[in-house]
């Protein structure tokens, strides 16, 4: 502070490098007071539909109409009730139909304010209606801030599994303010953090070990915050960046995801048992397992991980989640619906250590069953 006057910090800016579809990934507080003069110098001249969860509407809705008003830019709000089970065909087309009803062109926008779910959802109908809308993320969960809003992943869950419909569609801007995240629940930033670690784990060794130190600065919201944030969003835009749909590298993303999916489809995307970044806690801790058991990594590196993921308070075996699980068996049947596998075969993130992660096809499906049941809590 500096004679009355507040400091204002400047954001971050991450750059996703995808040639003609690259764009900017701005970090830091009261963001979304500007956010209709960002989306202004990028996108002249567009109208805009803010799809929005109702949890969202009724914490930075307001803000966000105010500052794309104010703009000059013309926006239409689109609610979903909040959680993953809007990720469906029925809100899908209810999104797709405002959209449309608001007669907003090719060359306008669908914006996406809140967690992962609108930013999947809301992404999604930009990628299909009119064949491709401009899309803009504003990310207001942890979660959403380091992972869901870059990289252009956009999509539905179906029954049988986790994001089995949808379409790569990049967003011209991510706009992640961290202010936003003071009103976010206590057990959504656990969550979201079980993807900041993921980074560490995955490659960075090093920020897995200033997560470990600085983990209480970031729940805190400390300057760490807006550090682990824009570490996170360069890690992935450096994946993305090299391997934008997946052909390789790309799926060291879903480190913990393999599992992950199948106990969120096994539990009936029900967030009162298990929201995605608990699911992917859970996973992550068994994969480690899993590779130690497959005498691919020290079982101390499992130990550690999971130490630090249940310090912070996340999950990390099955038996953490509430109620009953389905057997091995029916896990396995999720498993086989992963989008990784390839001519039937499994493909697994697994691990030589903390940020060794590697990509392992052909993974055979009976020691991980066995691996299952022997952790299953019945
Ligand atoms: N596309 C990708 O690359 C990618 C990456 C990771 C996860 N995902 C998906 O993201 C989803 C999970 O995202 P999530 O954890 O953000 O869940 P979410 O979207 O359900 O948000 C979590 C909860 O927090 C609330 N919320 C969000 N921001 C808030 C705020 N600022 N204040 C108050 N409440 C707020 C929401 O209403 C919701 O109840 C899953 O569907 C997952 O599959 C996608
Ligand atoms: O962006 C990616 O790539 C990821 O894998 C990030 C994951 O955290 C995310 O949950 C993603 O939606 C999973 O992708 P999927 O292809 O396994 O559905
Ligand atoms: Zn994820």
């Amino acid at each position: 502070m500096t004679d009355g006057q507040s400091e204002t910090i400047p954001p971050r800016t991450v750059r996703v490098a995808l040639g003609e579809r690259s764009y900017d990934i701005l970090v830091g507080p009261d963001l979304l007071a500007g956010a209709g003069t960002a989306i202004a110098k990028r996108l002249p001249g567009i109208r805009v539909a803010v799809v929005t969860d109702e949890n969202v509407a009724a914490t930075q809705l307001p803000s966000l109409i105010s500052a794309l008003e104010a703009a000059g830019i013309d926006a239409t709000a689109v609610t979903v009730p909040a959680g993953e089970r809007s990720k469906r065909f029925d809100r899908l087309q209810a999104v797709c139909d405002a959209v449309i009803a608001a007669r907003l062109e090719r060359g306008d926008a669908v914006v996406a304010l809140g967690g992962g779910v609108v930013g999947d959802l809301a992404g999604f109908a930009a990628a299909i209606v009119r064949r491709g809308m401009r899309f803009v993320q504003v990310p207001t969960s942890l979660l959403a801030q380091v992972d869901s809003s870059v990289g252009g992943k956009t999509g539905i869950n179906a029954e049988a599994g986790k994001n089995l419909v949808g379409a790569f569609h990049q967003p011209d801007l991510v706009l992640a303010d961290t202010t936003v995240l003071d009103t976010l629940p206590e057990r959504e930033f656990r969550a979201g953090y079980a993807e900041v670690a993921k980074y560490g784990l995955i490659d960075r060794p090093d920020f897995f070990a200033w997560l470990e130190a600085n983990w209480q600065a970031i729940f805190a919201g400390g300057p760490e915050r807006i550090e682990a944030i824009a570490t996170s969003c360069a890690a992935k835009a450096d994946v993305v960046a090299a391997d934008e749909r997946e052909s390789g590298r790309r799926a060291l993303l879903n480190l913990g995801h393999t599992f992950g999916h199948a106990l969120e489809a096994a539990t009936g995307y029900d967030g009162a048992r298990l929201v995605h970044g608990e699911a992917v806690a859970i996973g992550m801790t068994l994969a480690h397992r899993f590779s130690a058991k497959m005498n691919l990594a020290s079982p101390d590196d499992a130990d550690r991980m999971e130490h630090h993921l249940r310090t912070v308070g996340l999950p990390t075996r099955l038996g953490d989640i509430p109620g009953t699980l389905p057997p091995a068996d029916v896990l396995m049947d999720a498993i086989a619906q992963d989008k990784k596998v390839r001519r039937g075969a499994l493909t697994f993130i697994l691990t030589h250590g903390i940020g060794q992660a590697f990509v392992a096809d052909d993974v055979a499906a009976d020691p991980v069953r066995r691996f299952l049941e022997e952790n299953h809590p019945s």
